[in-house]
This record gives C-alpha cells, sequence and structure tokens, in this order.
C-alpha cells in the first residue's frame, strides 16, 4: 500500500484565482511524487480556467469518491452535475454556491479521515453566506467542523510565523474581544503547534501591544498593563518561554521578529499586514489547533486579476507542502510517543526543504 497522502483541494470562488492556481502547481508532475491530489470541483468548470487563462494540456482523473483516487495523477471529484455560469472577476450569488459544495464536500471527507489534509483555495466571505454556512470565514467553520474548543489562524513562511487573538471581527471590537485568558490560550496553541507541527523543540514566542508604542507604560491606553502583560506572565509561569508585550511598528521595523520562532498579534491586520508585505508570495495560511490539516494560500480571490494567467501560485503549492509536512510530522511525532521514544526533529517546511522525503 502507498503510503503517499491524499491531500483534498476545495476550489474556493469559480469567478477568482482558485482554480488558476491549483492547475498550475499541480501541472508539475513532481509535485505526484509527494502526494495524491483530489480536487472537489468539477472537470467543465476546471477546463473554463485552464482555457481561459491558456493553461496549456492538463486533465483531472474523475473519480467519485476519495478511496477511487489514482497514484500519479491529479484526481477530480464532480461534486455537482449541472453547469455552472462563470463571470471571471465577479462577485456573484453562483460564486459562492459552487465554493461551499466543493468546501462542504472537502470538508465530509476531511472529518471521516478519506483523505489525509485539506488546502482550501479561496473564498470570497460575503457571497458564500448562506443557510449552511454562517461564518466569517474557513477558519470559523473548521473550528465547528473539528468540534475544537479554540483554534489560531496561524500564517506561516520560512521566515516568519504570525498568530493573531482576534481575527475576522470588525477592528471596533477588538479592545473589547481580547481578555487574559484568550491570549493564554493562543500563546497556547501557537506553543503547541510549533512543537507538534513544526518540531520546534523550545519555540520562543513574541506577543505584540494593541496600543500604539504598547502604550509607553499607559500614557496611551491600558490593556498592556491590566491584560496583556499578566497573560504573558500567566504563559511564561506555566512553561513557555514568552516575551512581550512589544509595540509592534518598530518589532517589524528593526527585524526583532527575526528572533522568535513566532509572533502573536492581537488583531488579524496588526499581525497579517507585515506578514503579506514580507511574506505574500510564499506565505500559508494554516489554522493551528484543529484535529485535522488545513492550509491555504495567504492570498484572497484576486478577481482583478482572474483569467489574465497573472496569478502567481507559489503560495498555494506551500501551502500544498505544509499541508503534507505537517501531517507527516504529526504522526511522526505520535508514532514516536507511542514508543515512549522521544526523538528530535528537523524544521522543516517549504517545497524545497521537503524533496528529500519523496517516497
Ligand atoms: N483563504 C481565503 O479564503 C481568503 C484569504 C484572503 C482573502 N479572501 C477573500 O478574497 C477576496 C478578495 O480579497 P482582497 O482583494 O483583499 O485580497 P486578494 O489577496 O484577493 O488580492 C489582493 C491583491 O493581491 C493580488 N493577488 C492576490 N493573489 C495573487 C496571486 N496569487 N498572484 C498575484 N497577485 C495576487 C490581487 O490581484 C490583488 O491586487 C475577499 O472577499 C476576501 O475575503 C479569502
Ligand atoms: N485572514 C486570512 C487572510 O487574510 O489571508 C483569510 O481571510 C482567510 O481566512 P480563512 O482561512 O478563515 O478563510
Amino acid at each position: 500500500m502507498s503510503n503517499k497522502l491524499k491531500i483534498g483541494i476545495s476550489i474556493g470562488d469559480v469567478n477568482g484565482i482558485g482554480l488558476e492556481v491549483i492547475i498550475k502547481t499541480l501541472s508539475n508532475p513532481a509535485i505526484l511524487n509527494y502526494c495524491t491530489p483530489i480536487v472537489y470541483g468539477h472537470t467543465k468548470v476546471s477546463s473554463f480556467h485552464r482555457k481561459a487563462n491558456n493553461l496549456g494540456d492538463f486533465s483531472f482523473n474523475v473519480i467519485n469518491h476519495a478511496n477511487q483516487a489514482q497514484l500519479k495523477k491529479a484526481n477530480m471529484i464532480n461534486c455537482w452535475e449541472e453547469d455552472v455560469k462563470i463571470e471571471l472577476g465577479q462577485v456573484t450569488e453562483t460564486g459562492g454556491k459552487y465554493a461551499l459544495l466543493s468546501l462542504e464536500r472537502a470538508t465530509a471527507d476531511l472529518v471521516a479521515g478519506d483523505i489525509d489534509a485539506l488546502v482550501t483555495a479561496p473564498i470570497n466571505k460575503h457571497n458564500i453566506q448562506s443557510e449552511t454556512f454562517s461564518f466569517p470565514g474557513h477558519t470559523e467553520y473548521l473550528q465547528e467542523k473539528s468540534g475544537s474548543k479554540d483554534v489560531l489562524m496561524f500564517l506561516i513562511s520560512e521566515n516568519l510565523r504570525v498568530g493573531v487573538v482576534t481575527g475576522h471581527i470588525p477592528v471596533s471590537f477588538v479592545p473589547s474581544s481580547i481578555s487574559k485568558e484568550k491570549i493564554v490560550n493562543k500563546i497556547r496553541l501557537i506553543n503547541e503547534s510549533l512543537k507538534k507541527d513544526f518540531w520546534i523543540e523550545k519555540p520562543k514566542i513574541a506577543v505584540l501591544g494593541l496600543n500604539p508604542h504598547a502604550s509607553d507604560n499607559g500614557l496611551l491606553g491600558t490593556e498592556e498593563a491590566e491584560i496583556i502583560a499578566p497573560a504573558i506572565q500567566e504563559a511564561y509561569d506555566r512553561g513557555i518561554v514568552c516575551f512581550g508585550p512589544y509595540p509592534a511598528d518598530g518589532f517589524f521595523g528593526n527585524g526583532s521578529y527575526k528572533k522568535f520562532d513566532a509572533v502573536l498579534a492581537m488583531y488579524h491586520d496588526q499581525g497579517l499586514i507585515p506578514f503579506k508585505t514580507l511574506a505574500f508570495h510564499n506565505g500559508v495560511n494554516y489554522t493551528a489547533g484543529l484535529n485535522f490539516v488545513r492550509t491555504s494560500p495567504d492570498h484572497g480571490t484576486g478577481y482583478d486579476i482572474a483569467g489574465k494567467n497573472l496569478a502567481d501560485s507559489t503560495s498555494f503549492t506551500e501551502a500544498l507542502f505544509s499541508a503534507i509536512h505537517i501531517v507527516k510530522n504529526r504522526r511522526e511525532q505520535e508514532e514516536l510517543l507511542s514508543n515512549q521514544l522521544r526523538g528530535g526533529g528537523k524544521v522543516v517546511e517549504t517545497q524545497f526543504d521537503i524533496k528529500d522525503d519523496a517516497s
């Protein structure tokens, strides 16, 4: 039996660049040495994108169920029968409807254990809303499907990892949404993920402040003294190596982030702006804390370039390799622990690093 992982891929918004980056990634035959991809969508929709973007010859092996996936082939499960009206670059109800059908089917297989991990192509958070999907993003949807009490939006790249305390909420809700307990929990999730998913034995974590200049000793706000510093202290007392709160601007400006294995930001844009500035093209969005593995590229639907063959597929490719790698790390660790062995591990997380792992 093959030990190649089955990686499920949801196609995201059919009017965006999802299928373009999927096809570009899977067109590299070397990918099939590392995993067996299963795309949840429809071959007619993928043909549309292949032709619109002039992507040359590429075809999927159509299957009905993940257990029929063929090695050395890019597999596709057709998730609907009807023709889909694709309007490249447009935000339409249709775009959301078929993104959801793809995501639901892939998630069901993930939860059932029929695939080893899921890589999601970008959705539009607005048009996907429906009676069955009332979440601000994949992160929250998958948290519910996994039954996890808490998860972490964790943006990862070779040189920088950034998690956020608060995610998809209006910025005006941020101050009232952060609490000592929540911050301690997110620090714990980062710490666990660095150890379990990335094999970093003694992670060092930086925590950012909320206010300008981390409040300048209380002049510009009270959250640092009342909430963030006590949370860092509590996590530290529990054995997690964490420091802060650091003023966010200078922390990235002077390169301090390079001294840490990960950074915890208080809110979405505080963490994601520096991350995407430094690592947009190879960054990966990872949901830590789920009992299964899900990654995605760190970009969105890219409506402005849809159908123009301008989308860079590096982030999607990295998302695929990160998923493979995290599953392998978790399994290897589980095996070592079940044998009561304690082994070290190498930290490998990019497509370039795992070349030697091909089997
Ligand atoms: N994982 C996800 O599902 C996810 C992630 C981020 C944003 N989104 C959604 O995507 C939609 C559009 O968001 P946005 O415009 O803020 O961000 P975006 O990432 O789609 O686009 C921002 C800019 O980056 C460019 N860009 C994006 N991906 C690129 C690629 N692979 N190669 C080259 N250029 C690329 C786009 O052309 C655009 O100019 C929103 O509805 C948002 O919610 C979804
Ligand atoms: N916050 C993510 C980003 O900006 O890249 C993105 O919106 C994706 O979120 P989900 O993975 O929750 O869909």
